[in-house]
């Protein structure tokens, strides 16, 4: 599914008048009936309800003055807040705000503070209201009297339906300031990615996409920057023939583990086996591999030798080679520890592995001292940062990377000629042609150790299973949530553990392959 920018939406708006000749008074009626229709699906007694719609002085007003007379039409008792002067508007919507005052339809002008202490009383009391004070066009932060505005419908027990997008909210990185807390949004032509990425994603409630008559032609040519994943995205089964055996589903190497950290190498390993790989070989520090030895039981074990500290040495160079000849993947990074020894066989290997690799944890921690390296891998690499590792990567702080997750991870991608997986809340996969997907999937129930083993194991077999590094970047994340998904839903939504997420990846594995 495109998810689009607001320059992208008005791209496709602007086209669809001037090269179709469907007049923009068209589409915005086409969104505010379509609105209606939603919500009315949602509020099923609304003639028992008082409607109050809050309409701001662009084109997302506008909206909101044709869903106040669809809703007259039906019988519904709406009245229309006009949150600033009738001069102030223009265009189409200063048409609809004309038919609404034809109509007879309550209308209260509210231009200041004075005039919202007036009618505020009258605003707590209604059942459902319509936010159509910002759309896609919002500048800044919300201030003032909109502001207040939100506050107030945000503070009543309404049932609150955003138009386009919950006022406030940013719709090309899902910030937000004051903004209203939305139980339904209705949005016209595409979802924009602000829906998408927390915090937006928290605040839009359920989301519906309109179709107001856009082309199809106009869509492809405007293009989008950005889709959520989804079971069509991640495109059809793997081809499983019954003649099929475990040499042609792919040979991971898992490079993991240094003392303390046995569990991560474990992880990762039988997570690879879970997403179907057919031979996965888990090379460790050579003191640690009786230990992982009894905790993977189907994945094999290769001891490689070791600091005094613990962690694999630069020494094990030649044997990594030698153990990556006869693979189709390679992961590394769960718990490798970041001696200086272990850095540098990691800036070897990237500059030889024959093979696509998936790199994680300490590995990113290694590859932060010198991340120039990443353009002159000759084979594709993922990476799998947490907010915390994309700090490292890229310089920035962390608050600024959770600031603008999707253009943070699309610069790195372009700019490094990798694959990003920014992990968190709606996990950002960015490629290096500069196409960024997100994902839905995933609870909070995820906050905790090991869950990004199991991706790194994830993304590794759909690698061995060559899937190409598109497909399993973004394969990799949607099974992971959905896994964690199926285990809140049916179990309980905290206190699950990264192995259970581990065991439930062919269930959810099979779920997507379903509805592919
Ligand atoms: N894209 C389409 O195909 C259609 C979109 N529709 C609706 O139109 C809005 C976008 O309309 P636009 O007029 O561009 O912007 P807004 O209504 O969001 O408001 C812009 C208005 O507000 C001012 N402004 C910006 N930020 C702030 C702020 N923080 N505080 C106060 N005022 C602010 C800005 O200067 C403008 O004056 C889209 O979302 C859809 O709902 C069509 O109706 C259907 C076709
Ligand atoms: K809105």
């Amino acid at each position: 599914m495109y998810l689009v920018t607001a320059e992208e939406m008005r791209e496709m708006d602007r086209r669809t008048i001037e090269e179709f000749g469907i007049p923009g008074r068209v589409l915005m009626e086409n969104a505010g009936r379509g609105a209606t229709d939603i919500l009315c699906s949602h509020v099923q007694d609304i003639r028992t309800q008082r409607v109050g719609v809050a309409c701001g002085k662009g084109n997302n007003g506008g909206d909101g003055f044709v869903i106040a007379r669809c809703l007259a039409e039906r019988g519904v008792h709406v009245v229309a807040y006009l949150l600033c002067k009738t001069g102030d508007l223009t265009g189409d919507a200063k048409a609809n705000l004309n038919l609404v005052q034809k109509m007879g339809l309550p209308l209260v002008e509210i231009t200041d503070k004075e005039s919202l202490r007036e009618h505020q009383h009258a605003m707590q009391g209604f059942g459902v209201w319509v936010d159509a004070i910002l759309g896609t066009g919002l500048s800044t932060p919300v201030r003032g009297l909109y502001g207040e505005v939100i506050q107030i419908i945000n503070d009543s027990n309404a049932f609150v339906f955003a138009v386009d997008i919950a006022s406030g909210l940013f719709a090309d990185s899902g910030r937000c300031g004051l903004c209203i807390q939305a139980d339904a949004t209705a949005t016209f032509g595409f979802a924009k990615v602000g829906h998408m990425v927390m915090p937006g994603s928290g605040l839009t409630g359920k989301l519906h996409v309109v179709d107001i008559g856009i082309p199809k032609s106009i869509a492809k040519a405007v293009g989008a920057a950005h889709r959520l994943i989804s079971p069509q995205l991640l495109g059809p089964a793997l081809d499983r023939p019954k003649h099929i055996h475990k040499g042609d589903l792919g040979r991971l190497l898992v490079i993991a583990g240094s003392p303390g950290k046995t569990g991560a190498a474990a992880m990762a390993s039988m997570s690879a086996m879970r997403a179907g790989a057919g031979l996965v070989t888990l090379a460790a520090p050579q003191s640690l591999c009786p230990v992982l030895e009894g905790l993977v039981i189907e994945a094999m074990t290769t001891p490689l030798a070791e600091t005094q500290s613990g962690e694999i040495a630069l020494s094990a160079r030649e044997a990594v080679k030698m153990l990556l000849a006869g693979k189709s993947a390679l992961a590394i990074g769960p718990g490798l520890g970041t001696h200086e020894e272990t850095g540098r066989l990691i800036q070897a290997l990237l500059l030889e592995c024959p093979v696509p690799m998936v790199a994680d944890a300490d590995a990113l921690n290694l590859i932060a001292q010198n991340p120039t390296l990443l353009k002159r891998a000759p084979s594709p690499v993922i990476l799998t940062p947490h907010p915390g590792e994309m700090a490292r990567l890229t310089g920035l702080s962390t608050n600024e990377i959770q600031e603008n997750r999707t253009e943070v991870a699309r610069e790195f991608a372009l700019k490094n000629q990798v694959h990003v997986v920014l992990k968190g809340a709606n996990t950002v996969v960015a490629h290096p042609d500069g196409l960024v997907c997100i994902n839905p999937t995933g609870n909070p129930g995820m906050a905790s150790g090991g869950m990004g083993d199991v991706l790194t194991g994830l993304i590794g077999a759909f690698l061995a299973q060559g899937l190409g590094p598109e497909r399993s970047a973004r394969l990799g994340v949607f099974v992971h949530g959905a896994a964690a998904d199926l285990i809140a839903e049916n179990i309980a939504p905290a206190g699950y553990l990264a192995t259970d997420v581990m065991s439930m990846v062919p269930k959810a594995l099979a779920g997507v392959w379903k509805n592919a």
